[in-house]
């Protein structure tokens, strides 16, 4: 072996330089620290690294489709196909190499193959991260070009780095005129228009944006994407289109409001059906009652109806079942002042056969016949306090067991609840349950008195008259001062005060007009007695002589009769005196020019 190389060793080495140049190459080899074994093409190993020998065990001389056969095979192809190619997971042992064949050619033949080794195991975790980053990456890719929001990723500059096709359709722009390029300038350029991304960079934090283009409402919003040190890597840009949402918006607020016009047509029938048909209501406060119970009648709460007796309690608690979900089912109605208190429990809730004396068989209460439907408790501030009890707690759950009975059953009933006294007076005296109250009151509907709706009275009045004068095929009018005399008169009684006095007169009086005579005393006098309570305890005084105080009141009732009827006729008759008595009492008390 020579020591030393001359140059033309290189070209044409003695047998020594020949040897001493296969050291260098072996040691150029070993040097490398990869595994690298050279084989020829019967697959036989020529030269093999000291990696391939020390941990592989394998030296020039081996066969390689012995000591790895699967390599050999894919070295096979190499020869074929002459391509470098990849064979992952090369094994032996405990080692796993990821190897590189090349072909090696002398001329035009292929003389054999290189293969390099690369140990694997952590080649082998940073590939397969590498192939999950990619699928990764593919998937985001595939989002944001499939997504209907207009994307636009920037770098922490604002150079654009992806812009996906909504975006390219919103801002009228092409990927590739703009990738790669600073936001800001071709903002400035005039190709781009978008002030979010400066300021989101700028102030390092989402920036909303509403901008109208071509007819397109669009809302821009810019997020900045911050790395694990809180450093600006990212501007992620979104463009929505909001011009649909905007029209649909628009569209669902049109049809509400022709949906609340419909509602509101058909409340406005059904009440004009149920002013026309069976209650009279002509002044405003009595119409607002109809139309809220109306709409009430739609909820299923429990509604508790106020007023004096005779206003019309019961007739609105008909009205409601009528207009309700439960019309087609049964409304029991109750009294609660006329049943006895030693039956009301066993109306109520029903009882079995032998619960107490006299029951001879079991008999179902009102809760269960309500059933599905309203149970119309009248007249519920004499409800007695045991039972108002035993009403709270099934109306706390809708359980309630019959009188002697171990069975408790759930019923589903809508309660309705009327009363012409004052319970809040009576919860305050311990008459009645707070609990109960509270209850029942969910909806309170206070029906005015008659007092306080007169423009009610004449339709009233009409209404009455026809209605009994039908009954008995008798046809009545009324006359003007009977009428005036009605109008005044104060019902104390309310509706059913008037509907009984009409009745009367149908049936009483002879002639086909109804006159101010006709009238009962009460109506007739009615105006008389309320001047004659104030002026009785306002106009006499200590020291005041009797005649004194009797013309006094002579000149009051006077003065309120001119205002109440049309001549001296009528007041005459209204007082029951002579019509010439009326007219020298008004000249003495300087009434006559009046
Ligand atoms: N607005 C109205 N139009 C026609 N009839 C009416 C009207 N209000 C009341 N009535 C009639 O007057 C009568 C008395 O009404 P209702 O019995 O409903 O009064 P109420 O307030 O329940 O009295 P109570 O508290 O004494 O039970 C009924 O015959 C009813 O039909």
């Amino acid at each position: 072996m020579v020591n030393e190389l001359k140059p033309s060793d290189f070209q044409n080495p003695s047998p020594g330089a020949q040897q001493h140049l296969n050291v260098f190459h072996k040691a150029q080899l070993d040097a490398i620290g990869e595994g690298i074994l050279s084989i020829n093409n019967s697959g036989i190993v020529v030269l093999a690294d000291k990696i391939i020998r020390e941990a592989l065990g394998i030296f020039p001389g081996d066969d390689l489709a012995e000591v790895l056969p699967k390599l050999y095979s894919e070295a096979k192809l190499t020869f074929k196909d002459l391509r470098r190619r990849f064979v992952a997971s090369v094994r032996k042992g405990d080692l796993a190499f990821l190897v590189m064949i090349s072909p090696i050619q002398l001329g035009v033949d292929t003389v054999g193959a290189i293969c390099v080794f690369v140990e694997n195991s952590d080649l082998e975790k940073m590939t397969r991260q590498m192939r999950s980053y990619q699928e990764l990456n593919k998937e985001l890719v595939a989002l944001i070009n499939s997504s209907h929001e207009g994307l636009c990723i920037t770098d922490a500059k604002g150079k654009i780095l992806r812009l996906n096709p909504t975006a390219e359709r919103l801002n009228d722009i092409r990927s590739e005129d703009v990738i790669g390029k600073n936001i800001q300038q071709l903002v400035k350029n005039g190709l781009f228009e978008d002030s979010v991304t400066a300021k989101a960079i700028e102030k390092r934090e989402i920036v909303n944006l509403l901008r109208t283009k071509n007819g397109r409402k669009i809302i821009i919003t810019a997020t900045p994407v911050f790395d694990d040190d809180i450093e600006l890597i990212r501007v992620v840009v979104s463009y929505r289109d909001v011009t649909e949402i905007d029209r649909l918006q628009s569209e669902l607020e049109k049809k509400e409001a022709l949906k609340d016009q419909f509602q509101h047509h058909i409340t406005e029938i059904q009440q004009e059906e149920v002013l026309s048909d069976s209650i009279v209501a002509k002044s405003q406060c009595m119409v607002n009652v109809l139309k809220q119970t109306i709409k009430l009648s739609k909820v299923d709460s429990s509604v508790l109806i106020l007023g004096e007796s005779g206003v019309g309690k019961g007739l609105f608690a008909d009205l409601i079942q009528q207009n309700s979900a439960r019309s087609q089912k049964p409304m029991i109605k109750i009294n609660c002042g006329a049943i006895p208190e030693s039956l009301i429990e066993a109306e109520l809730f029903g009882h079995e056969k032998g619960a107490f004396t006299g029951a001879d068989s079991a008999k179902p209460g009102y809760l269960e016949m309500a059933d599905g439907g309203i149970l119309f408790l009248d007249e519920i501030a004499e409800l007695p306090l045991s039972s108002q009890v035993k009403l709270l707690r099934f109306l706390e759950d809708g359980h309630s067991t019959r009188i002697g009975g171990t069975k408790s059953s759930k019923f589903n009933i809508r309660i309705l609840a009327a009363t012409h006294r004052n319970l809040e007076e009576m919860v305050e005296q311990g008459k009645f349950r707070l609990d109960l109250f509270y209850r029942l009151n969910v909806i309170p509907l206070r029906v005015p008195p008659l007092r306080d709706r007169k423009e009610c009275i004449l339709p009233l009045l009409y209404n009455f008259i026809n209605h009994f004068g039908k009954k008995d095929g008798i046809n009545k009018r009324l006359s003007r001062t009977a009428i005036d005399a009605l109008l005044s008169y104060s019902y104390p009684g309310n509706v059913r005060e008037l509907m009984n006095i009409c009745e009367r007169l149908v049936v009483m009086t002879e002639s086909e007009t109804i006159d101010l005579n006709d009238l009962p005393f009460k109506v007739v006098n009615n105006n008389i007695a309320e001047i004659n309570e104030t002026s009785i305890t306002g106009n006499w005084s200590r020291g005041m002589t009797l005649q004194h105080a009797l013309d006094n009141m002579e000149k009051a009732i006077l003065t309120k009769s001119l205002t109440l009827f049309d001549n001296q006729k009528n007041i005459a008759s209204s007082l029951g005196v002579n019509p010439s008595t009326i007219s020298r009492k008004l000249i003495k008390y300087n009434l006559d020019k009046i």
